[in-house]
């Protein structure tokens, strides 16, 4: 421990009990930390509350849902233990939710952190674990140190931690890398090496998730470019801003809504695309920006000659800072990425949905039967028309039925069709049913988990034999490819005797998992296409308030919540007007975001500063401002665990793996909301 432990313990002890002023003990953010930490319940001495680590299929979902970052950490994370190796320590890796996804260490100091949980499945958010370096910067959104006594728990007081943020390509936050230690690895150097090794990430992430896109590479000093502090920049063929690392979104100051709106050019003021053109990456250019700051940029060209799609009729040179002149090939617009289908148009930048795509693309054109599970309102539909349409059976019939949707007493006529007469009240006609419609095609059996037994016997018929008979007819052959969809786990209904194994091996050839908005890492693309959309050809953006409440709510509703909220807020902007504001939303989702906001404001961050001056005459009231004010961020989590306990039956463990929180985190919750 730290001589100052002693003295922080007894600092924080007064504090809680009497109020006692924490200021000038320990550095203003971590008082702050500390204000969160006691403000959502956390007990210095109790460790009561502190989730269990996850284990199993849970944290193999964990796990598989950041193999990106893992396959992109574990090099750094061995470059990093090799630099503090037998200095008792440990480098360690969690995911943008703090759980733990590896650790590497020096074994006696390894065993010390199991003690206190610092190992893999354990989450170390700052709402139950309090001020810790992993949970403080992810809330913090920056590099964190935390020193023994610094710690809110006791427990950990004996830890000292440095721990920076790992961003993704479009500015949201993929996880945090952490180098935990004995007080003699404490050393102000620590930060830095989680900071590069942050750094190291991203870069290395970044390259690899954009091959088929020309990077540009900058730093404010020629000999910074190819280090690790450089920034980097990826676009499109046609100059659309894809891709930064932090380094870059610093140096060039963008924010998240920059991403797949704004190119390259209008942000640099520069003819990018023409010095792009170069083949020639070791040349290196001087800008100035219109700020006056001068960068120093590479360009690397991975297909030289697909470069020109939008550069039109190039000139011959393009004339950059310091008189350099830069030679431009007129080079054949084609495109190096051939894939532009539905599938293709969904994938917008996060790393698991990409992977879904990708997993899709390998069985697409087999009559392997796909089964989609995800929330609801995540987009299971969507993403099966879009396999539909890119598969080899688009252009025929894709048929989609909600099995939750149709009374028991139809289900079997809608699906099977009938004979002409075949019962009172029938089409003279007959039916041809649902099933012998996506005859050449697909169908699409939305929330599958719900078809009653009985039904779910015929089904498996049909799938075994590939014929359907309707009622009162002859047996008819057919031809689909199948695919399911699911909001709650299969084998439940299984367990209890409302699901046939048997069909759940027919329907499961290969699964994927969608993630909920809030586990993707791409909403501002998302959003950016919505408003495309809905803009009426206008370049509509977004009020950076709102914005900033935006990617922090948890948006139960998905994708569907997120689209009816921008389509609303698009219509409800008059003419001329292109910034949606608060004023723009339906009331539920003005309060539930207005909420966001004041718990950011109370939180100490600037984000949400002036929030009710923009919202005066919104609400006038200012009893009503501190109504919405009151509804923090937990009741909104509460609400989310309420929903996905009625979707799921009530089941613990399966909330808490949709939701990706702990039971015993669902558990504490609905025990303060009975309490309340
Ligand atoms: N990629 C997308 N971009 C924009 N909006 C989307 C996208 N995917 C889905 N949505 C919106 O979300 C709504 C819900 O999508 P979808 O019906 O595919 O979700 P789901 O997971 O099948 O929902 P449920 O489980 O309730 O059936 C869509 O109607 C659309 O408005």
């Amino acid at each position: 421990m730290t001589q100052a432990t002693p003295n922080l313990q007894q600092a924080r002890r007064q504090w809680l009990e009497n109020g006692q002023s924490i200021a000038g003990v320990l550095d203003e953010r971590l008082a702050q930390s500390w204000r969160r930490s006691a403000q959502a319940g956390v007990q210095p001495h109790d460790t009561r509350d502190v989730p269990d680590p996850i284990q199993g299929a849970h944290l193999n979902d964990v796990l598989d849902s950041n193999a990106q970052l893992l396959a992109h950490a574990k090099p750094v994370m061995d470059f990093i233990y090799q630099q503090i190796r037998g200095s008792h320590s440990m480098v360690v890796l969690a995911d943008a939710h703090s759980t733990l996804l590896h650790t590497q260490g020096d074994r006696g100091f390894l065993n010390k952190a199991q003690r206190v949980a610092l190992s893999q499945g354990a989450c170390w958010k700052e709402d139950s674990r309090g001020t810790n370096a992993i949970g403080t910067a992810l809330f913090e959104r920056i590099p964190v140190r935390v020193r023994g006594g610094e710690h809110f728990l006791e427990q950990n007081a004996f830890l000292h931690c440095a721990a920076a943020p790992v961003f993704t390509a479009q500015g949201d936050i993929a996880g945090v890398i952490d180098i935990s230690g004995e007080p003699m690895v404490s050393q102000s150097h620590t930060l830095g090496m989680a900071s590069m090794a942050a750094r190291m990430i991203e870069n290395s992430w970044l390259k690899a998730a954009y091959p088929q896109y020309p990077r540009v590479h900058v730093h404010p000093r020629p000999e910074g470019l190819g280090t690790a502090a450089e920034g980097i920049l990826i676009m499109t063929h046609d100059g659309v801003l894809v891709g930064a690392n932090h380094a870059a979104m610093q140096m060039l100051r963008l924010s998240s809504t920059d991403f797949f709106s704004s190119s390259l050019e209008q942000r640099l003021q520069q003819r990018m695309q023409q010095f792009l053109l170069r083949a020639d990456s070791a040349a290196v250019a001087a800008l100035r920006l219109p700020s006056g700051q001068r960068l120093y940029v590479r360009a690397h060209a991975s297909t030289p000659t697909v470069l020109a799609a939008s550069v039109g009729s190039a000139s011959s040179s393009v004339s950059v800072d310091d008189g350099m002149e830069l030679p431009v090939a007129n080079s054949p617009v084609t495109r190096a990425d051939a894939s532009d289908d539905a599938l293709a148009r969904l994938d917008v930048g996060d790393a698991q949905w990409h992977s879904a795509i990708a997993k899709v693309r390998r069985i697409i054109n087999s009559p392997v039967p796909l089964l989609i599970q995800g929330e609801s309102g995540v987009g299971k539909e969507v993403f099966a028309r879009a396999a539909h349409d890119s598969g080899p059976r688009s252009g025929k019939p894709f048929v989609a039925i909600n099995c939750a949707a149709i009374p028991e007493s139809l289900i079997e006529a809608e699906l099977f069709g009938y004979a002409p007469g075949a019962y009172t009240g029938a089409l003279r006609s007959g039916s041809l049913g649902r099933i012998r419609e996506a005859h050449g095609g697909t169908l699409f059996l939305d929330e599958i988990g719900d078809m009653p037994l009985g039904l779910q016997t015929r089904l498996l018929r049909v799938l075994q034999e590939r014929t359907v008979t309707p009622l009162g007819g002859d047996s008819v052959e057919v031809d689909f490819a199948l695919i399911s969809a699911t909001h709650c786990p299969l084998q439940d209904a299984i367990a209890q005797g409302r699901f046939r194994t048997d069909l759940y091996y027919r329907i499961n050839g290969f699964s994927v998992k969608l993630p909920a908005l809030r586990e993707r890492s791409d909403m501002a693309a998302l959003v950016v296409q919505m408003l495309k959309l809905h803009g009426a050809g206008q370049q509509v953006v977004i009020a950076p308030a709102l914005w900033e409440a935006m990617r922090r709510y948890v948006w139960p509703g998905n994708l569907r919540q997120l689209a009816n909220t921008v389509q609303t807020a698009c219509s409800l902007l008059q003419a001329g007007e292109t910034e949606v504001s608060w004023h723009h939303l339906a009331d539920d989702v003005q309060q539930a975001l207005l909420a966001v906001a004041e718990s950011q404001n109370q939180a100490g961050h600037g984000a949400a500063a002036g929030l009710q001056s923009q919202t005066s005459g919104l609400m006038e009231d200012r009893g009503a401002v501190e109504e919405v004010a009151a509804r923090s961020l937990k009741q909104q989590t509460l609400q989310a665990i309420v929903n996905a306990m009625a979707d799921c039956g009530g089941n613990v463990s399966h909330v808490a793996k949709h939701l990706g929180i702990s039971r015993q985190t669902i558990y504490r919750y609905l025990r303060k909301a009975q309490l309340q």
